[in-house]
């Protein structure tokens, strides 16, 4: 088994409502390609926003640059008050022990059973100090709260459907009971009705785990159903940032058409049907 990762810094504590992630001025490029360029995004401690825009608009990365996969070019990123910038190896595990990512598509083990694709992360964090019996205590305990059956734990992920794929990653995501969770279109490839249930989970985690919830999404019903706010990426920046009221206030065309489009006016009338006031 491989050693724990030593964390040496405890981070200071964030009240609700404080910011959790700030970017200022983040430029990202690949080569000529410029993705993002004078980037400004605050995230709060305790809300669900949602990050949408165009195809290729740079949302995933955006969220790497975030979690430290991806090195701007320009620009600062705090994370729980740290830098990821230029940070040491010890700052940069005592803050990615708090956050845990459901990557787009899963991203699980295939040669991993859920149960040990759960483990994966404890391992690394935690290498000898867990043994198997607990490690296996903590895998059926994020299998449940994801919504699988016990059963699921033994299983491969080619055994899966894409739901349960969906969940047993949001398994591995909590593995180290993050305050943060990041999420890249979660709902992407359910079904309407797996898709609802899905946001319907994540909704109670955030409230029984008091979950921050970064979450890139095309889904229109999942920014009803779910979000506090929501950004908006255009133009290699966040041109807006607000409750789905405040950006309809606006008259950037992509905002109109995105949300007063057709699919726009059939998540209005669905989250109306489910009682949502919007
Ligand atoms: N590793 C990379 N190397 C080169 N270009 C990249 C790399 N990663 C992303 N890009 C480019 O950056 C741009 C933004 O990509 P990104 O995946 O962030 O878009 P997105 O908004 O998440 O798109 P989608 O909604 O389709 O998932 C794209 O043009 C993409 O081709």
């Amino acid at each position: 088994m491989s050693e724990a990762i030593e964390v040496e810094q405890e981070l200071p504590e964030i009240a609700v409502g404080e910011t959790l992630i700030s970017v200022r001025g983040l430029k990202n490029a690949f080569g000529e390609q410029v993705v993002h360029e004078g980037l400004d995004l605050d995230l709060k401690k305790g809300e669900i926003l949602g990050v949408v825009g165009g195809s290729g608009t740079g949302k995933s990365v955006l969220m790497r640059s975030i979690i430290g996969l991806q090195t701007p070019v320009e620009g600062e990123i705090t994370v729980f008050g740290e830098s990821m910038i230029d940070r040491d190896e010890a700052d940069a595990v005592a803050v990615r022990k708090r956050w845990g990512v459901l990557f787009q598509g899963g991203a699980l083990f295939s040669t991993l059973s859920v149960a040990e694709n759960i483990q994966v992360p404890l391992r690394e964090f935690y290498g000898d100090t867990l043994n198997q019996e607990l490690l296996d205590d903590i895998a059926a305990f994020k299998v449940l709260i994801s919504g699988l059956s016990v059963d699921a734990g033994p299983k491969f992920p080619a055994e899966l459907s894409g739901g349960m794929k969906k969940r047993a990653g949001l398994a591995r995501a909590l593995a180290l009971d993050p305050e943060l969770l990041f999420l890249d279109e979660p709902t992407a490839g359910l079904d309407p009705i797996g898709a609802a249930a899905f946001d319907e989970l994540i909704h109670q985690l955030r409230s029984i785990l008091g979950l921050t919830v970064f979450l890139i999404t095309h889904d229109l019903d999942t920014l009803y159903a779910i979000c506090d706010r929501v950004a908006v990426l255009a133009d290699k920046r966040v041109i807006a940032v607000g409750t789905i009221d405040e950006l309809l206030a606006t008259d950037h065309p992509w905002i109109q058409e995105y949300f007063n489009g057709p699919r726009g006016r059939a998540a209005v009338a669905s989250a109306k049907a489910n009682g949502k006031k919007v």
